[in-house]
């Protein structure tokens, strides 16, 4: 059970028709994140997070390769549907303006044709939310707050995977540990795979069991969060000296 990667492959075609040529984004990547576990992916800027993140989600296709959870290709959608959730950096535009707290945490409840309204209380009881802010629309809601509806919805499937890409940068430091301590809390509760997508290393860390090392598209180095002082390549080591900013 969990998310398993095999071989995956990706290139898009750059520059104009009279220089066209391929840009191989994701090369051969392979890795595993059991159910329980919580795999964060660090790597520079462009080396490749948020494009494997959409191929593990399924909304893109590899080019090689295949994206398996609980052993199903997740380029099927019946595979993926209400198993596998995203929480995304920019939580302001995740949540439609016109809907409420409650329209949008049914919204992929509906999808999965799951009609009980009831469902949304308990849902917000676990994100730590008031009731009373089922009529609410997200712009009457905090950052930290619209989050945790965002973190409703992710769960409201009960999914055996969630990718968060970078989904507590834009959150002020003290509400970032509250929603941490939140993730990891859901996490054992349901028994879930974490796909962790981060530039912040002090978040990996506090929320991670293992790290793996994107650069140019190729997995690095891949290491559990307890060995991170003794990564083995010079591009790990540089690459967590830049990222500790404490
Ligand atoms: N749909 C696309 N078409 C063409 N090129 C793309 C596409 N998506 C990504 N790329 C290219 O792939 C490379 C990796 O981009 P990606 O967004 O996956 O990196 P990243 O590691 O998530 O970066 P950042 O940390 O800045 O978000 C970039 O050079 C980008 O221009």
């Amino acid at each position: 059970m969990g998310l398993r990667v095999e071989g995956v492959e990706k290139s898009y075609e750059a520059g104009s028709w009279l220089s066209r040529n391929t840009q191989h984004v994701i090369l051969n990547v392979s890795f595993t994140c059991e159910s329980g576990e919580c795999l964060g992916i660090i790597g520079e800027s462009g080396s490749g997070k948020s494009t494997l993140g959409r191929l593990l989600l399924g909304v893109e296709k590899p080019d090689q390769g295949r994206v398996l959870l609980n052993g199903e290709n997740v380029v099927n959608r019946r595979a993926r549907l209400g198993k596998m959730s995203v929480v995304f950096q920019d939580y302001r535009s995740s949540i439609h303006p016109f809907l409420t707290v409650e329209q949008a945490i049914m919204e992929p409840l509906t999808l999965t044709n799951q009609h009980d309204k009831k469902k949304v209380d308990s849902l917000l009881t676990q994100v730590g939310l008031p009731l009373s802010y089922k009529q609410k629309y997200p712009h009457e809601l905090s950052g930290g707050e619209v989050q945790r509806v965002c973190i409703a919805r992710a769960i409201s499937t009960e999914p055996s995977c969630i990718l968060f890409d970078e989904a507590i940068s834009s959150l002020d430091v003290s509400i970032q540990v509250h929603i941490l301590d939140l993730l990891k809390e859901l996490k054992t509760r349901y028994n879930m795979s974490y796909i962790f997508i981060t530039h912040d290393l002090q978040a990996a860390a506090y929320m991670c069991d293992r790290l793996l090392i994107l650069k140019d598209g190729q997995v690095e180095e891949t290491v559990a969060v307890e060995e991170l002082r003794h990564v083995q390549s010079p591009y790990a080591k540089k690459l967590l000296n830049t990222l500790i900013t404490f």
